[in-house]
Order: structure tokens, then C-alpha cells, then sequence
């Protein structure tokens, strides 16, 4: 709008041969003031009037006042409202931060019925990490019978939930207004992060009335609702990335899966008791008074260790699920990850929650001097020589972890190629890393502080003040996973700070055993009823001998159709006694079972084939290693 002109034509009365078209002087705008309204208006107005024959200051002039009366309206019904509700409503206010945030959406998406329909909604692809059932899966097969990822989640409807502006909600027999705003993200609060110029979402929930006690049945109503509908899933949170984190959200959810049955992760099972009943007796609501009258600070620590595949992991995600507890894990070789991240980090953890620290001995965190002083290359030399000469004891077995099978049953000469096979690698190197970690070596070899990988930005010295921390993160355990304890530092694994130590070794006869029954018995394609007396595995297991079935006759995916759980226990008996104690991990072992996925004789006719695959593998990778660390030794 042209002010000065605006302002012009109000002091300055129309000329009289101006270019004033109106027939009707008096009820309409004087044509300069349209003019300084509405740039052009006079050329249009005498276009109009020329070849039309029409004179349209009229039409505006009524144009304008209703557009007018319009705003002029919705500013007084705004500040009546603001009115209103500061004195005959209450309200409660949630941000865009809170858990109660997105309970509040999912809700109002699920519920669209009671809520008035809204005509600016928001849709949101679903993932399919919160909404297991919602996924469709019919038609997801091509014509080639291959599941096609896109036709599958083209079926899964995105969520509608409400965008900006005002709704209400009908929730019990009460009005509730329900408003999205966004507001500048800098209100008074402490400005944890970066930028001040950001926005937040707000919800604003009013009621009638002077309390907000209706407005708290809700949000508890729809907590509950939102609890009981994630209750058997595990929530895990990231720090928020830099770029993204913002005042009061310097945690993020990152996905949200169905929670692990701890009878899936195969341990000893009264090494599974003890943490489950440690962990149980720590959570119990009358535990934080006890720690205060005896002036112990209210938390607990546990350092799972042992190789990769064993795991550590598995029982840190189904310990969550039974406790019901987020995990908020955290990546101490982030080089973004700074001391003071971490100890906001750790002053953000909720009153109850695991946090997870996943390969601490590969975040460079390691005592000076590592224990470690004979070169990999010395010490490979002569654990070689002890496996030559251990290969000669006939009875020695694994350093007496021999299982009783291997011990009573007559030997084959491929089990010894085998076992030498495997307890040579065993001494030759530690099994092979899983994500990208180093060794002490490594940092000490190129030069660089011991303590720290370069780039990597924690000190030993700065994760011990985040753990330890002020009492804001009471309540929490902290689950440490390492492949090698050995290389931490005395001071961040000891009572206080780790209070319980949890071995996990390769599997052993039992373990493989569950593993295998596992894989197969909880298959959806187990009939309930009592097997078919001919099946596969039947006959394979009736005959006990090493030579795979004959799974020509069936298909692999008829096979586990015609078994029963005592086939797959008889089968899995068989497989257990085949696989050598103490050799492999769980995962490698459950690696195999799911090339087999729908016949276990197959796995069982092939796992000899696979072990001498697999510590080829193994021995290889040793070998090249020894010979790298060998060749920097020198
Ligand atoms: N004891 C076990 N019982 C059941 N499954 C297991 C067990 N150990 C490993 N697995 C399986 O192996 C895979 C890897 O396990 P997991 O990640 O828990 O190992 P980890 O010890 O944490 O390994 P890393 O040290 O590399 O982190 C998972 O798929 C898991 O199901």
C-alpha cells in the first residue's frame, strides 16, 4: 500500500476533472484514496469504464470495507477470546521437546473422531517402527514372488495430525481446545544450544473453568493410552545432532522397535538371574531411600565384556524391555562429541533409564602403558609354538572346556583339524573386531597421545565426571560393552562406578543347543498339534549320524512345516554335539541357523562343511593381522 499517496488523497480534496468515473459520489472511496489502496486502480477503473462501461469503485469500496469489517472482526474476537480464556480458562502448555508432545499427536491422529475436523492437517509417513500394526502386506510380492519394498509401504497410510490453528476435542463429556503455534524457542529458559533464532512447536490445551485439573485428566488419559500402546516396545535416543539440538532437546528418539524377549538371548541362565534380579532390586521404587541414609550415590554400573557376537547388546536391549526402560546410548568416538556434550548429556537422562556405552575400550579411553608390552609379533611366535605343541596332547581339549561329547565319543580326524584349527587362531589374535575400534596400539604406534583417538575430543578423565556427575542422573545404570576389559582404565571400571562385571564367552553345548531350538521352535509355521510321523527331521534324527538328511525330497521350505518341537529338540540335540565348545560365537552360530532359516536338517547335514569354512575364514584374517602387526613391529 502507497502511504504517501494514501495519505495525499486524504488531504487533498478530488479534483474536479480528475479522473473521478463514479456515478455515485459519496457512498464510494474518493478514486485517489482507491488509487493509493490499490496501485493501478485508475487505469483498470478506466478500462473498465471505456469497454465495459462499468464503474467499479463501487465494487471495491465494498470490497474493502468487507475486507475490512473482516480483520477488524477477527482482531476483536481474538482479543475477546484472549479475554476469555485468561479469565474463565486454563490452560496448559506443552512444547515441542516433551515426550508428552508427540503422545498428544499420535492421540489426536488415532482419535480423530473426537476432535472437530480440522481442515489444515499435517501427514506423516509412517515408518513403521511405531505403528507395527499398521503395516500392510498383501500385494507386496512382484509377479516374481520377491517382496518389493515399495509396493509394500505405498500401503502403509501416512499419520494426519493436526497442523497450526485451533480445534477442539470432545474428550469424556468435556470441551477441550486444542492449538498449535509456533513460538520463538529463546523464552527465558536456559539456552542449552546454538541458535536463538529457532521456533518451537507449542500445544496449547484449554478447558472451561478456573482449574486445570480436566486438562491434566486428559493429558493422564492419553499418557496411559500411549504407554499401554508402546508398552512392548524399547525406545532408544541419540544425542540430537549439533545442527539440530536446541534448548531442552538435546536427546532424540531415534527408533522405537519391539522389545526383546529375554528368553531370545541365550545366556547362563543363572548369570541371566543374577542381573535380572540385581537390576530389579536397584529399580525398586524404596531403593533411592536406601542409598540416602547410607549416603551412596543412587546409581548402578555394569560392564558387560567379551567378543563380538556374543551378546552384549542382545541382553542390554532385553533387559530395557523388561524394565520398561528407554536406552540412551551414546557414541564416545563421535568427533563431535565433546566433554561438556557429555555431561549435558548426562544431566538431561530421565530419573530411570539404561544408558548405553557400546565399545568403550574403542573409544581410546585406555590406561597409559598398556599391560600389552610383548609386540603382537612376539607373542604371535610363540603362542604358535605353545598350539603346536598343545595339538600333540590328545586329551588337552580347548584349556579343559572340551566338551563331554568330544571327550567320550570317538574322533573323527576332521574334528581335529578342526579344533587344532580353532585353538590355534585362539592363540594367534583376539577374534575380529565388529565396528571399525582400535587397539592402544594402534595410538601408540602412530604417535599420538595414548589416551585418545585423534579427532575424538572425551579424555578418560572427563567420562569419569559425566558418569560420576551431579545428582540430577540418579537412577539411571549405565551398561558398558567392551571386547576387551583388559585395556580399561582401573579407575573407569572400578565398584561404584562398575558395579557388576558380566562375562559372555562362545557358546557352549547348551547354548548352541537353545540357539537352535530358538531359531526353529519359534516359528510361526510349527504346527501346535503333533507332528507328522514321517518328517525329515524324523528320519534324520532316528538314524544319528553326521551325513545330512535327504532334504532333496523336500524342499527346504516344506521341511520345518512337518516338524514338531520334539523333532527340533531331537534335531537340535544332534546339532549341539557337532559343534565343538567354546569355538564360536552365538551370532555366528545363529548366522548359519538363518541360512536354513525354514529346514534345520539342513543346517544340521551342513555345519561341518560351515565350521571348516568359517575358521579358514578366521585364520586368514589372523594370519594377515599378525603379519601387519608383525611387519610395524619391525
Ligand atoms: N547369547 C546370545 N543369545 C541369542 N542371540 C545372540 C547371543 N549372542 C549374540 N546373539 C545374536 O548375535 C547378533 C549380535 O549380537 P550382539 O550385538 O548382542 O553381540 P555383542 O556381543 O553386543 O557384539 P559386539 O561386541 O560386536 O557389540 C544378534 O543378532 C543376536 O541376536
Amino acid at each position: 500500500m502507497d502511504f504517501r499517496k494514501l495519505s495525499r488523497a486524504l488531504s487533498e480534496p478530488p479534483s474536479p476533472g480528475g479522473n473521478n468515473t463514479s456515478t455515485t459520489p459519496g457512498l464510494e472511496l474518493p478514486p485517489n484514496i482507491l488509487e493509493a489502496l490499490i496501485p493501478g486502480y485508475s487505469i483498470i477503473s478506466r478500462y473498465a469504464s471505456a469497454y465495459l462501461g462499468i464503474d467499479i469503485s463501487m465494487f471495491v469500496t465494498i470490497g474493502l470495507a468487507i475486507l475490512a469489517i473482516n480483520k477488524g472482526g477477527m482482531y476483536i474476537w481474538g482479543q475477546l477470546l484472549d479475554f476469555f480464556r485468561s479469565t474463565v480458562m486454563s490452560s496448559v502448555f506443552i512444547d515441542e521437546h516433551d515426550d508428552l508432545f508427540d503422545m498428544l499427536m499420535s492421540w489426536l491422529a488415532a482419535n480423530q473422531a473426537s476432535t472437530s475436523r480440522s481442515r489444515d492437517m499435517r501427514a506423516k509417513t509412517q515408518r513403521g517402527t511405531d505403528d507395527f500394526e499398521e503395516t500392510a502386506d498383501e500385494d507386496a510380492l512382484d509377479a516374481n514372488g520377491l517382496f518389493n519394498f515399495t509396493n509394500w509401504s505405498a500401503r502403509i497410510p501416512p499419520r494426519y495430525e493436526p497442523y497450526y490453528g485451533s480445534q477442539y476435542i470432545w474428550f469424556q463429556g468435556r470441551l477441550f481446545w486444542f492449538r498449535r503455534s509456533r513460538q520463538p524457542s529463546n523464552g527465558g529458559r536456559i539456552q542449552v544450544s546454538f541458535s536463538n533464532t529457532q521456533q518451537d512447536d507449542i500445544i496449547q490445551l484449554d478447558c472451561l473453568g478456573r482449574s486445570v485439573e480436566p486438562i491434566k485428566g486428559l493429558i493422564k488419559a492419553i499418557r496411559t493410552w500411549s504407554l499401554n500402546r508402546t508398552r512392548h516396545t524399547t525406545t532408544i535416543r541419540h544425542p540430537t545432532p549439533k545442527e539440530r539440538a536446541r534448548w531442552g532437546g538435546a536427546w532424540s528418539k531415534t527408533s522405537s522397535r519391539p522389545s526383546r524377549p529375554m528368553d531370545t538371548v541365550i545366556l547362563d541362565t543363572e548369570q541371566k538371574n543374577m542381573i535380572v534380579k540385581d537390576m530389579n532390586e536397584y529399580l525398586h521404587p524404596a531403593s533411592p531411600k536406601w542409598y540416602a541414609t547410607r549416603g551412596i550415590p543412587y546409581r548402578r554400573g555394569y560392564l558387560f565384556h567379551g567378543p563380538p557376537g556374543t551378546g552384549k547388546t542382545s541382553l542390554s536391549f532385553a533387559l530395557a524391555g523388561i524394565f520398561g526402560l528407554d536406552i540412551y546410548a551414546i557414541t564416545l568416538q563421535e568427533p563431535s562429541l565433546t566433554e561438556g556434550d557429555l555431561m549435558q548429556l548426562f544431566n538431561g537422562l530421565p530419573r530411570r533409564c539404561i544408558v548405553l556405552l557400546e565399545d568403550v575400550d574403542a573409544a581410546g579411553l585406555l590406561r597409559d602403558g598398556n599391560s600389552d608390552s610383548m609386540s603382537k609379533g612376539k607373542r604371535l611366535k610363540k603362542e604358535k609354538k605353545d598350539g603346536d605343541e598343545s595339538k600333540n596332547e590328545t586329551n588337552s581339549g580347548n584349556q579343559g572346556k572340551k566338551s563331554d561329547t568330544t571327550s567320550t565319543k570317538p574322533k573323527k580326524e576332521e574334528e581335529y583339524t578342526l579344533k587344532d584349527l580353532a585353538r590355534e587362531l585362539k592363540t594367534i589374535s583376539n577374534p575380529p573386531r565388529s565396528r571399525g575400534s582400535r587397539s592402544n596400539d594402534d595410538n601408540t604406534h602412530n604417535g599420538t597421545n595414548p589416551n585418545r583417538i585423534p579427532g575424538q575430543r572425551i579424555s578418560l578423565s572427563g567420562l569419569l565426571n559425566a558418569i560420576d556427575g551431579v545428582a540430577t542422573h540418579e537412577g539411571r545404570v549405565l551398561i558398558m560393552t567392551t571386547n576387551h576389559p583388559e585395556k580399561l582404565d582401573a579407575a573407569l571400571i572400578r565398584p561404584g562406578r562398575v558395579d557388576r562385571k558380566v562375562e559372555f564367552k562362545l557358546a557352549m553345548r547348551e547354548q548352541i543347543r537353545e540357539l537352535f531350538v530358538r531359531m526353529y521352535a519359534a516359528s510361526d509355521m510349527i504346527p501346535k498339534a503333533e507332528p507328522l510321523s514321517n518328517g525329515t527331521a524324523k528320519h534324520a534324527a532316528a538314524n544319528g549320524h553326521a551325513s545330512a538328511p535327504d532334504t532333496k525330497t523336500k524342499p527346504d521350505e516344506d521341511e520345518i512345516s512337518t516338524l514338531s518341537r520334539s523333532d527340533i529338540e531331537a534335531l537340535a540335540a544332534q546339532f549341539a554335539a557337532r559343534v565343538p565348545d567354546d569355538m564360536f560365537t552365538p551370532a555366528e552360530i545363529q548366522n548359519l541357523l538363518m541360512r536354513h532359516k525354514k529346514s534345520p536338517s539342513a543346517a544340521l547335514g551342513r555345519v561341518e562343511a560351515w565350521m571348516k569354512e568359517i575358521l579358514e575364514e578366521k585364520e586368514k584374517e589372523a594370519k594377515a593381522k599378525a603379519e601387519e602387526e608383525t611387519d610395524d613391529d619391525e
